[in-house]
């Protein structure tokens, strides 16, 4: 199959890359973050998790930084939400969208939102009802689909069940998350295949961290399968509470710049998402996670 000739860009990095910063980060912070990613021109930008701030405090302002960004029309700002507690704190911050989380390992979905797969999924059934009553939209997530930090290999079977339940309640995109970064391309388009067998492909993101640094690869991987949807994180922040060890996201910057060099268009302008992650990289006083940033430095080599 040829690549897809246009690639939707999802940036992940104000909610899974600073959900997982240990220092606070400030909510001015995080708003400078997010209108300079929507500058860049990304037309989805993950702006927060209404999630139990005793989880996740990283994200515990996150009605406060919906209310303080410019918000581009056209340009979708997802929050996560787990519960209807979550969803009524997202409504109340006029979001336009919420993604709903579950995993293809019970150790994970224990670990990460205290409960199994199955009792999330009858969770997330009413949450995904009640926001597309209220005109959201609805993206479902899929973790530890190549491999999870308690449990090891994850078959494709126990992703494929997720996903389709997540797309039967009314996800209109299901993202496909390799928490550990442990997936190896083959690996990927076997998943991919599994996944895309029930469902379109289409309706199919990658969401590849980076740890063992696969992540390009396999974004190249299910490409080939006709995946256009691609989450990222700005300077490769990031990783996941529950997942120690996890890096961050691939890095928006890098998944561009390799677009870019094949002529696939995003609609992303790579200056004005390096700025960003500049922005990001020294309120954090980090070095980038993103090649591209550092060989623009002149840190490599
Ligand atoms: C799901 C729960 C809430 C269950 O947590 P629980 O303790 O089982 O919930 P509960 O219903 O028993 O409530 C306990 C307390 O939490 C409060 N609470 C309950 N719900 C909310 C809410 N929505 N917002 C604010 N507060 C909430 C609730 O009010 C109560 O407060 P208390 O009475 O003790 O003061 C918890 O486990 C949780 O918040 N987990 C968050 C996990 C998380 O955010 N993980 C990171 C995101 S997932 C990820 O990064 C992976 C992904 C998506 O990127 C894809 C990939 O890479 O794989």
């Amino acid at each position: 199959m040829r690549f897809s000739p246009q690639v939707k860009m999802v940036e992940v990095g104000p909610r899974d890359g600073l959900q997982n910063e240990a220092k606070p980060v400030s909510v001015a912070i995080k708003v400078g973050l997010i209108d300079r990613l929507t500058e860049a021109g990304l037309p989805v930008i993950e702006s927060g998790s209404f999630v139990s701030p005793k989880w996740v405090p990283q994200m515990a302002a996150s009605a406060e930084v919906m209310a303080a960004i410019a918000r581009r029309p056209g340009v979708s700002y997802p929050v996560l939400a787990p519960n209807m507690q979550g969803l009524e704190a997202a409504l109340a911050a006029k979001v336009d969208e919420v993604a709903v989380f579950a995993a293809a390992s019970e150790s994970f979905s224990k670990k990460n939102i205290n409960c199994s797969i199955a009792e999330s999924l009858d969770r997330f059934a009413p949450v995904a009802e009640k926001a597309r009553a209220e005109g959201l939209k609805v993206r479902g997530y899929v973790s530890c689909v190549l491999g999870c930090p308690y449990e090891g290999d994850v078959a494709p079977e126990a992703v494929v069940a997720v996903a389709e339940r997540l797309a039967h309640m009314g996800c209109y995109e299901i993202s496909l998350g390799d928490t550990i970064g442990i997936g190896t391309p083959s690996k990927a388009q076997a998943l991919v295949e599994a996944v895309a067998a029930k469902l379109p492909v289409a309706m199919l993101a990658a969401h590849f961290h980076d740890t063992y640094g696969q992540a390009l690869a396999n974004i190249l991987a299910v490409m080939e399968l006709g995946v256009a949807v691609v989450d990222s994180s700005v300077a490769g922040l990031g990783g996941c509470p529950y997942a120690k060890g996890a890096s961050g996201n691939v890095a928006s910057e890098d998944v561009l710049f390799m677009l870019n060099g094949m002529g696939i268009k995003t609609g992303v302008d790579l200056d004005k998402l390096m700025a960003a992650g500049e922005f990001i990289a020294s309120a954090l006083e980090k070095r980038s996670g993103s090649k591209v940033a550092l060989a623009r430095s002149g840190c490599l080599g």
